[in-house]
């Protein structure tokens, strides 16, 4: 991401220009106190929100279109968890049916049945599991269904905005296991957004400072004064 500026008002927005680069297969964490806009450089990475300036590089090729009007291949190249899963899980939707939903809607129905069984063992979700509705699950066992659906189609890049901060220890260590063990086994590259220094610095290979990113502390009057250097 190059000088990227985004928010929900042209006037005033929320991201000022942002740099930031994750190499194939490097774990970058961005940290940063709540309400600085992480979630939305990250939906901006995501190709879930236009930046209103500013480029989006993947895989070294320029993004010029977000959401629906980005290209499939360049959608279907980027998986994401989010912070709360009953957010973004259809409540409709047996978590089997949720974790497949982009296998169906990308035209790979014949890979559900491998890919469903080679997933439901990695997040650690039971045929009982896979079987409920998001309502008859716990916030955690929801939140693996979701890493599994980022995963089903083998992303070469993940963003995860604060994927644990609803978790408890263990599902914490558990779902950072999953993720690290996806990309040890693709190259991966990962973007995870968070406000807990000692996970990330656990978990990345290097974390970036909202600071560093943006070149200015997060809000406030002091907001817009440069800093010494830019992101790598
Ligand atoms: N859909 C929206 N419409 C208008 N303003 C929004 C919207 N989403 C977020 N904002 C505002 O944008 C700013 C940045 O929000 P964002 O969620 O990106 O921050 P964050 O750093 O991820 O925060 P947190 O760590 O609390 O999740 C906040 O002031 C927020 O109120």
């Amino acid at each position: 991401m190059r000088a990227i500026t985004a928010g929900y008002d042209r006037r005033a927005p929320v991201v000022r220009d942002a740099t930031l680069t994750v190499a194939p297969g490097e774990s970058v964490g961005l940290l940063g106190p709540s309400g600085c806009g992480k979630s939305t450089l990250a939906r901006v990475a995501a190709l879930l929100h236009r930046p209103d300036a500013g480029t989006l590089l993947l895989d070294g090729a320029p993004v010029h279109r977000w959401r629906h009007r980005a290209p499939r291949e360049l959608r279907t190249a980027v998986g994401v968890v989010f912070q709360q899963p009953r957010l973004s899980a259809d409540p409709r939707l047996r978590l089997t049916d949720l974790i497949a939903e982009p296998l169906r809607a990308t035209g790979r129905r014949a890979a559900v049945p491998v890919r469903m069984a080679e997933l439901a063992e990695t997040v650690g979700l039971t045929p009982d599991l896979l079987a409920r509705r998001p309502h008859e699950v716990s916030d955690g066992q929801l939140q693996r269904a979701c890493v599994a659906r980022a995963l089903v189609l083998r992303p070469r890049w993940l963003i995860c905005d604060e994927m644990t901060a609803m978790l408890d220890a263990s599902t914490t260590a558990a779902l950072v296991g999953v993720v690290e063990d996806y990309r040890a086994s693709t190259g991966a590259g990962l973007l995870a957004v968070g406000h807990d220094r000692t996970l990330l610095d656990r978990w990345c290979d290097r974390t970036a400072d909202w600071e560093t990113v943006t070149g200015r502390s997060c809000g406030g009057p002091g907001a817009g004064a440069p800093a010494g250097k830019a992101a790598s």
